[in-house]
């Protein structure tokens, strides 16, 4: 079973502006909704590919009976706590013209010792060597940034594997406890190695050097279009970009994240968990908002995945 941790969800709120401008005023040319929030994405996306998992965080407020009606009628196992507040609402910018995406995310709930306590209980219930828990997201304002370490610090104790998909304090700190597969995007792993990274193999050598230093087995770098670096044991693979015509870029690294989880729990060799990451990150551009793709469109992706091995004098410039 696959246990999605979402302690900040967030309804999206995606609004199209052609051509926006700061210090102007702008005209909205489409409004959608969605429920979001990374993990409750990963739960969504997992559905699409025929998964099930079990969605566990924090919601307040009519935004958060209205993600629990959702997750309800998809039929996504979920139990949440409920506190007191409003869960956010997120909003995304998306410029067809510019071809932009902006987030502009609210920092979301305060929550106290004890609602930590009660969703932590819920993260560890039931597991064993065969589960997996996915950690991916931002935190309650006033959570320490240690939360994620601590947490899967206990879920590696009761034999379960962890995914970890966080940014800044929230990944420095959640690595040191190993988690079996991080998926940082290049910014993301840039600024954990605090300087700008240009070269593939710099990429790869950062990854072996967190899979040393930490123990953890597999690093999944994602590049946007550029494709994703997957890391383990046996060396490096660059999974190429494939060129699609692009919606909205939110929430492409959950499904690569829900891909990911999805061919660990199934048991997916390397190259069919990375063919299945790709196909479902590029098939999520496709849409629009953090809808998620149809398994029919991933499946068609996969065909059109291509990679090559990176072997460490290859000299292939990121350029991002
Ligand atoms: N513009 C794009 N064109 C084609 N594929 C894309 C594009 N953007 C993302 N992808 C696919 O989705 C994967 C994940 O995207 P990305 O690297 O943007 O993750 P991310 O930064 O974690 O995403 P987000 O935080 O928006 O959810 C990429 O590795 C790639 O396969
Ligand atoms: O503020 P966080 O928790 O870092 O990210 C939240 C968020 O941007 O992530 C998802 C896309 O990945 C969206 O559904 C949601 O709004």
């Amino acid at each position: 079973m696959i246990t999605t941790v979402t302690l900040n969800p967030a309804i999206d709120k995606t609004v199209e502006i052609n051509s926006f401008a700061v210090n102007s005023v702008n005209r909205i040319s489409s409004v959608r909704l969605d429920v979001g929030g990374k993990g409750i994405n990963v739960s969504k996306v997992l559905l699409n590919l025929d998964g099930r998992s079990r969605a566990v965080g924090i919601l307040a407020g009519k935004a958060g009976e209205y993600i629990r009606q959702y997750l309800d009628e998809a039929g996504i196992e979920n139990d949440f706590i409920f506190v007191p507040g409003e869960t956010r609402t997120n909003l995304k910018v998306v410029d067809q013209t510019k071809h932009t995406n902006t987030d502009i995310n609210e920092i979301g709930l305060e929550v106290t010792a004890g609602d930590m306590e009660r969703v932590k209980e819920k993260v560890l219930r039931d597991l064993d060597a065969h589960s997996v828990v996915v950690f991916s997201g931002s935190v309650p304002r006033n959570v320490n940034a240690d939360v994620y370490r601590q947490w899967i610090e206990a879920v590696n104790k009761a034999g379960a594997r962890t995914i970890l998909d966080a940014d800044g304090e929230l990944f420095k700190q959640g690595i040191e406890a190993g988690p079996y597969l991080i998926k940082p995007n290049i910014h993301e792993l840039e600024n954990w190695l605090d300087r700008k990274i240009n070269t593939m193999p710099e990429i790869a050598a950062t990854a072996r050097r967190l899979m040393q230093q930490y123990g953890i087995a597999v690093v999944v770098v994602s590049l946007g279009e550029k494709g994703a670096l997957f890391v383990n044991q046996d060396g490096a693979i660059w999974a190429h970009g494939i060129c699609v015509e692009v919606k909205s870029t939110v929430g492409a690294g959950d499904s690569m994240v829900a891909a990911l989880a999805y061919a660990l729990d199934a048991g997916y060799s390397w190259e069919k968990a990375i063919s299945l990451a790709v196909a479902a990150g590029t098939a999520n551009v496709m849409t629009a908002g953090t809808e998620p793709s149809s398994l029919a469109a991933v499946q068609e992706l996969e065909k059109q995945v291509t990679w090559e091995y990176l072997l460490d004098d290859t000299k292939i410039e990121v350029g991002m």
